[in-house]
């Protein structure tokens, strides 16, 4: 990555014009959510034959960094004048000698100071959890195949019926996991959570393979077995099925259960291996207490959020079957292809002109944006996901 260029977007060394920026400062990532209008598009909105405005067509940019990377961030907002509104939103963020951007997450209070300090930008901040929640009815409103199915390998898209969008559950998978019963525009009740999520593979796994990046962790697994560490059914049972209470013989009994009876060191393992069982463990828990919590509130649908799943396949699968197997085939997991980058949708939707409705996303194809961010090398991801350093088009309204 390079830290000292000035950034390039679209490929355009001419500066585009910003006029929206919002972040989530999160523990693990930081996203930004960005809005560009289309170059060569007047001033100002065009307007229809009454004179209302017909909106300014742009594009919305996904872009992430590394928390611990913040300084990377500030060097690409100041680099690209994300800060700047110009063009269509002349004073929305630059207000007299008062420059503000939207920000959300634990960071927008923890990095308010170096903000200030190091770009002369206030971070306005807003609720996390209201963040994750407008970003997700946004999405799950407005925009073509947002939300998926993954079983065996098969990617499904949903039809989502906006009558009948809610209740749903919400599952966010970032460092922590908080899971969030939506009951419509700004009605929701987190529920419930677990410290048991990304940040616990990704520190679990550096700890145990000593892979150097998220990405590295995650290309591991798709060549481990994770029956190498994990102690199934079958090993207790004499490779036989517990079928009484419906356990096969290839279900997990206990997870790493292996690594106390074979009497090894760690280095007696493959680091592979070792991921697997990891992203397999922490999946199969989160599916697991989602399920119970949907269960505890008669919901059916659940959508999983968050930048742990990186649209990868075990991960979804593995999350997928366990809400299967639990619910007994009644409640459906579906995952989102905006995964991480809700919560900083919503501090996008949050600045108050134009309105949360006027914000429509006329396509759904990603396009790259020529920014270094963080390095996407994972190959399972799937393909027309998000995953940051991409851009939709869309249009803004006036309210
Ligand atoms: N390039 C990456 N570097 C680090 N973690 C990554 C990366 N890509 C995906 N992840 C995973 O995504 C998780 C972070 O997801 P996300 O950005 O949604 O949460 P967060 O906002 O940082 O966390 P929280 O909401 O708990 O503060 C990490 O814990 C890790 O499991
Ligand atoms: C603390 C937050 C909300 C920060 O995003 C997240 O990391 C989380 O939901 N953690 C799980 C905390 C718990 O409910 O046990």
């Amino acid at each position: 990555m390079e830290h000292n260029r000035e950034f390039e977007i679209d490929g355009n060394s001419n500066p585009i014009q910003i006029s929206r920026l919002a972040l989530d400062i999160g523990g693990s990532l930081i996203k930004l959510v960005y809005f560009s209008r289309n170059s060569g598009d007047d001033e100002d909105p065009p307007k229809d034959k009454v004179g209302v405005s017909n909106g300014v067509n742009g594009r919305l940019h996904f872009a992430k960094f590394e928390t611990a990377k913040i300084n990377d961030c500030l060097e690409f907002i100041s680099a690209n004048k994300l800060f700047l509104g110009g063009g269509f939103q002349h004073q929305e963020n630059c207000t007299n000698d008062r420059r503000f951007i939207k920000a959300t997450g634990g960071g927008a209070y923890k990095f308010s100071e170096l903000f200030k300090e190091k770009l002369d930008i206030s971070l306005e901040k807003e609720d996390e959890m209201d963040c994750l929640v407008m970003g997700a009815n946004f999405l799950l409103k407005a925009a073509n195949q947002e939300a998926f199915t993954y079983l065996n390998g098969q990617k499904e898209f949903v039809q989502i019926d906006h009558n009948d969008l809610y209740p749903y559950l919400l599952v966010n998978i970032g460092s922590g996991v908080s899971m969030i019963k939506v009951d419509g525009d700004g009605k929701y009740e987190r529920v419930s959570g677990t410290s048991v999520g990304g940040g616990t593979f990704w520190g679990l796994g550096k700890l145990l393979t000593k892979c150097q990046s998220f990405d590295e962790l995650l290309e591991l697994s798709h060549q481990g077995n994770n029956r190498a560490i994990d102690t199934l059914v079958g090993d207790i049972y004499g490779g036989m099925d517990y079928s009484k209470v419906g356990l096969s013989s290839t279900t997990i009994a206990s997870s790493f259960g292996k690594a106390i009876s074979d009497n090894k060191e760690l280095e007696d393992y493959k680091p592979e291996d070792i991921s697997r069982s990891l992203l397999r463990m922490i999946s199969n828990n989160i599916g697991q207490i989602s399920y119970l919590n949907a269960l505890r509130f008669g919901l059916k649908r659940i959508f999983f959020g968050g930048f742990f799943i990186r649209g990868h396949s075990y991960t979804m699968d593995t999350i997928a079957v366990a809400v299967h197997f639990w619910s007994k085939g009644e409640a459906k997991a579906m995952f989102l292809r905006h995964e991480g980058f809700l919560g900083a949708l919503g501090a996008f939707m949050s600045y108050e002109s134009p309105s949360l409705d006027n914000l429509v996303v006329n396509q759904m194809v990603p396009l790259p944006v020529n920014a270094s961010l963080v390095t996407d090398t994972n190959s399972d991801t799937l393909k027309g996901d998000l995953n940051g350093t991409e851009s939709i088009q869309c249009s803004i309204y006036r309210a």
